[in-house]
């Protein structure tokens, strides 16, 4: 596909904002009294309420249109069938596989049937986190293990990282799940502090086990491990790795039934689902990781089969590229009103911005439109108190998803209700803002004078008709925060379908990784540095200098 400002739905969408750049959703709402009702679905567990968005009938129809148009239907039946969707990399795209389910048997790729070795490893995971919770695994001096370190970055950190803290409520007991990711010292320095040689498993998660912050820290957990008692032949009850290269793994002294096999179909901000979310399962069990595959399966199946006017997926892909490409929109903010939840952002901020962070056009050109977002975000209510004075009152439009439990997992006083009131207050403030003349009315009935009046009421005027989303569950459950995080996946999927671009690779990220080795290099010998730019040399200069 080549540009998409050349679809017809595109250009309609270019004139209808003309139209709608007099409508206020206040008018939107007065309109129709079954607005609500009709701008809000189901699946999978979630409601989404996106009755309150720059959008009438028309913009949804021409939004339909446009998904249509891009050719989402074939592309979603590209991804479930295991075509190579990754053009650059000439890969399939699976992470819907880790969770398919039980009742589908085969899913061949290439030859293969992927959900065989999929089942298989799911197994292995059952095994070893039964083996860690049972105590029948312990370490070299016998004792239960109580701690597991799991040392990975980007798509093996982050991931696993966010759900194990969202599903908080669900852990059991006996062992303490940490992640070190950082390759600054402090990280995993700060982690071995917390934990015993003896009673300690770390799990090295990397797909390709080539990241270099990955295999420093894991090299330093090993260092720490032999000069703590450890000895070269403990090492393969102590430490176990995720990867799809099994041999730098044997390499590194693992026994190779503790190395848990991932797949290049699987990218690794999409590989939580895989071993990849191993740390999960020992945090909360198995029981508990298969609910959250089941719950993301769901949001497959939804996304797959629902009608494109009722697709949760769908409907917010679409209506984020409303914002980005025709209102100008340079962000999106997501706003957990959970406390669990609160890193959230930072998972779909790497999945978004990984995966849409993109300047070209599946055909190779150029694209001519803007691509994904920045993603940002924060807990609610913490946010309320920071950055939503720019929500309200700054110059940039920010479309907000809110997302909130109706029932808490800890349900102390009014906890709840305030917080939930909070999270409907801030999308209502959004919407509605407040005008001069009720900031004027505001400041008369307080008993200010005509001056007074005049001087702050501007300040005080807050425009409203600010879009958000707002995303309703009735609890955070393994399987509803897995339906969630399968959700954005498919958002993301659904706007680079829209913008013509791959998802699913990220070259970006590697000329970052050369020129780091590069710098690295220079700064432990006396390389002639000369031909660098001079700010480089000087700072060059600079940590040399620190060291000597
Ligand atoms: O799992 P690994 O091979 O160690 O890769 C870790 C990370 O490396 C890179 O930064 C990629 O951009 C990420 O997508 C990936 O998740």
């Amino acid at each position: 596909m080549g540009s998409p400002t050349e679809l017809t739905a595109w250009q309609k969408l270019t004139e209808h904002k003309q139209e709608m750049a007099s409508v206020n959703m206040k008018s939107l709402f007065a309109a129709d009294p079954k607005r609500a009702e009709k701008y809000t679905t189901q699946a999978a567990g979630w409601t989404l309420d996106y009755a309150k968005n720059r959008a009438n009938e028309k913009t949804l129809g021409l939004l339909t249109d446009l998904v249509k148009e891009a050719g989402l239907e074939k592309a979603i039946k590209g991804m479930f069938s295991g075509a190579h969707i990754n053009n650059t990399e000439d890969r399939s795209v699976l992470h819907i596989a880790l969770r398919a389910s039980q009742a589908q048997d085969s899913l061949m790729v290439d030859g293969v049937n992927v959900l065989e070795e999929v089942r298989s490893t799911l197994k292995q995971m059952e095994k070893f986190v039964a083996q860690l919770h049972s105590g029948e695994w312990k370490g070299y001096t016998g004792k239960l293990i109580t701690d597991v370190i799991s040392i990975g970055i980007g798509g093996s950190y982050l991931g696993p990282k966010v759900v194990a803290e969202a599903l908080t409520p669900y852990e059991k007991d006996g062992i303490k799940v940490h992640f070190v990711a950082n390759i600054d010292g402090s990280d995993i320095t700060g982690k071995l502090k917390l934990v015993n040689p003896e009673t300690t498993v770390f799990v090295i998660s990397s797909k390709t086990f080539g990241t270099l912050e990955t295999l420093s820290n894991a090299n330093a957990a090993r260092d720490w491990f032999l000069s703590n008692g450890g000895s070269q032949s403990d090492v393969s009850k102590h430490f176990a790795a995720v990867s799809s290269n099994v041999k730098k793994a044997v390499d590194f002294g693992m026994a190779k039934e503790n190395i848990f096999p991932m797949w290049d179909w699987v990218g690794g901000r999409y590989s939580l689902w895989s071993a990849i979310g191993l740390p999960v399962a020992i945090a909360v069990g198995m029981d508990n990781f298969y609910e959250l595959l089941d719950g993301a399966h769901q949001m497959d199946e939804h996304f797959r089969t629902a009608p494109f006017e009722e697709n949760l997926p769908v409907i917010m892909g679409a209506l984020g590229v409303w914002y980005i490409n025709f209102h100008n929109a340079q962000t999106h903010a997501l706003i957990p009103y959970d406390h669990y939840l609160r890193a959230m952002p930072a998972h779909i901020q790497q999945l978004d911005m990984e995966s849409n962070g993109k300047s070209t056009l599946l055909n190779g050109d150029g694209v001519e439109t803007d691509t994904g977002p920045i993603i940002w975000g924060g807990a609610g209510t913490n946010g309320q108190h920071a950055y939503h004075q720019l929500l309200h009152q700054g110059t940039r439009l920010v479309p907000v998803d809110f997302i909130v439990p109706l029932a808490p997992h800890n349900p102390i006083g009014e906890h709840h209700a305030q917080l939930f009131a909070n999270c409907l207050s801030q999308s209502q403030a959004l919407m509605v803002g407040k005008t001069l003349e009720q900031a004027q009315q505001e400041l008369r009935d307080s008993g200010s004078t005509d001056d007074q009046i005049a001087a702050i009421a501007p300040h005080k005027v807050i425009p409203g008709n600010r879009p958000s989303n707002t995303l309703l569950t009735d609890k955070m459950t393994p399987a509803t925060i897995g339906a969630l995080i399968a959700l954005y996946e498919h958002r993301t999927f659904v706007q680079g379908t829209i913008w013509g671009i791959n998802s699913f690779d990220q070259w970006g990220v590697e000329l970052g990784k050369v020129l780091g080795t590069d710098i690295y290099n220079r700064l432990v010998s006396d390389s002639d540095n000369s031909a660098l730019d001079a700010s480089t040399q000087a700072l060059i200069k600079a940590f040399k200098k620190a060291q000597s």
